[in-house]
């Protein structure tokens, strides 16, 4: 059974005469042990579409299921407990300033029916979790940015969710924090079977730890997949400018461009984008080429990510030779199940 269903979800707002539909009749399921990946720009609907979860929004129409369960059958205090079962971290960390980093942690645990002692062996171990267990006294002021988000973290899983909620909870942070952040989640996905909702503006962010993707736009799931899928398959034009930015591709593609309006391509030569999935690498099958066909590469941008085990690469290279020599050269690449795209022929 999924973790989280939703279906047919429709959430709008009534603003003067205004009705805004942030999100359309949209549908998600998520897996236990997922980290699932809502990646779309700001305003398309991603943190209303998350908040339904635990209805801090509720749906206009559709249903929501934790477990199975339909979570507009519960009542108030029956929804408290689920809500529970789901912690949220965010991008400004929301801590309270005036209390200790262990009196943020200790916040959800109010009312509970542990005892004193057994909560603070389980605010200590928390802290040991997120590595700040040497940080118990000390108050947010005092704390980077990415320790703030540690405590955040620690307060969000005081209860024991099943659920984790981030919304752009690396966005504030530097890239070495993020990476950071982002690899404690993995860990705590994997060591505590959390099922994490990530939701970012950042492919490279779902790149490193998620397992699926979502692509949001104007409150519509255009695309989805696993991450191997959507990054090597990506369909919708949206979700290929998230790839490329976050590959660094379309830039090096216009530093290339600019630098063929200096020096054009000569009439033997052919610009072309080679991407391959799997072991099958592409560069020492440009060295064959060579051997086989007497067609020299001269490669500008070379690419290789591994996606959950998995090599994914992008190079753009100039290939130099007769026409029968680079065409029976592209045909042994494409043979390799090597995609290739020719961007610019030589005149
Ligand atoms: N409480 C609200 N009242 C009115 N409109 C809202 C409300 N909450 C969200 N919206 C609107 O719904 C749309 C989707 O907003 P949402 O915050 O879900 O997008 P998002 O993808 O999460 O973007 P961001 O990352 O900037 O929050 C936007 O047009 C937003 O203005």
């Amino acid at each position: 059974m999924p973790v989280i269903e939703l279906s047919k979800v429709n959430v709008t707002f009534q603003q003067k005469n205004q009705t805004i539909v942030a999100v359309k009749e949209e549908s998600l399921t998520v897996e236990r042990g997922d980290i699932y990946g809502i990646v779309g720009y700001s305003g398309a609907g991603k943190s209303t579409l998350v908040r339904t979860i635990n209805f801090l929004q509720k749906p206009s129409s559709g249903t929501v299921l934790i477990n199975g369960t339909n979570i507009a059958n519960l009542s108030s205090v029956e929804l408290r407990e689920q809500r529970k079962n789901i912690g949220m971290i965010f991008q400004h960390f929301n801590l309270m300033d005036e209390l200790t980093v262990f009196g943020n942690i200790a916040l959800p645990l109010k009312h509970s029916n542990l005892t004193k002692e057994a909560k603070n062996q389980k605010i200590k171990s928390l802290l040991e979790l997120v590595g700040l267990a040497d940080r118990a006294d000390n108050y947010p002021a005092q704390l980077s940015g990415g320790q703030k988000q540690r405590v955040a973290i620690a307060r969000a899983l005081a209860n024991d969710p099943e659920i984790l909620i981030s919304d752009e909870a690396t966005s504030a942070l530097d890239p070495r924090t993020t990476n950071q952040i982002l690899d404690l989640l993995k860990e705590l996905n994997e060591k505590l079977n959390l099922t994490i909702v990530l939701i970012t503006h950042e492919m490279q962010a779902i790149k490193k730890i998620a397992n699926k993707v979502a692509v949001m736009e104007a409150g519509a799931i255009i695309e989805r997949g696993s991450l191997l899928e959507i990054f090597t398959q990506p369909k919708a034009r949206l979700t290929k400018d998230f790839i490329n930015t976050a590959t660094n591709r379309d830039e090096a593609l216009q530093k290339v461009l600019e630098l063929l309006e200096t020096k054009p391509l000569n009439a033997d030569e052919e610009l072309v984008e080679l991407h391959y999935v799997g072991s099958e690498t592409a560069q020492p099958l440009l060295s064959t080429i060579y051997a086989d066909f007497k067609v020299m590469t001269n490669i500008l941008y070379s690419n290789m990510e591994i996606l959950r085990q998995t090599p994914v690469g992008t190079i753009i290279a100039i290939l130099n030779g007769t026409p029968e020599q680079i065409r029976a050269a592209k045909s042994s690449i494409v043979d390799h199940n090597v995609q290739l795209t020719v961007l610019e022929e030589g005149k």
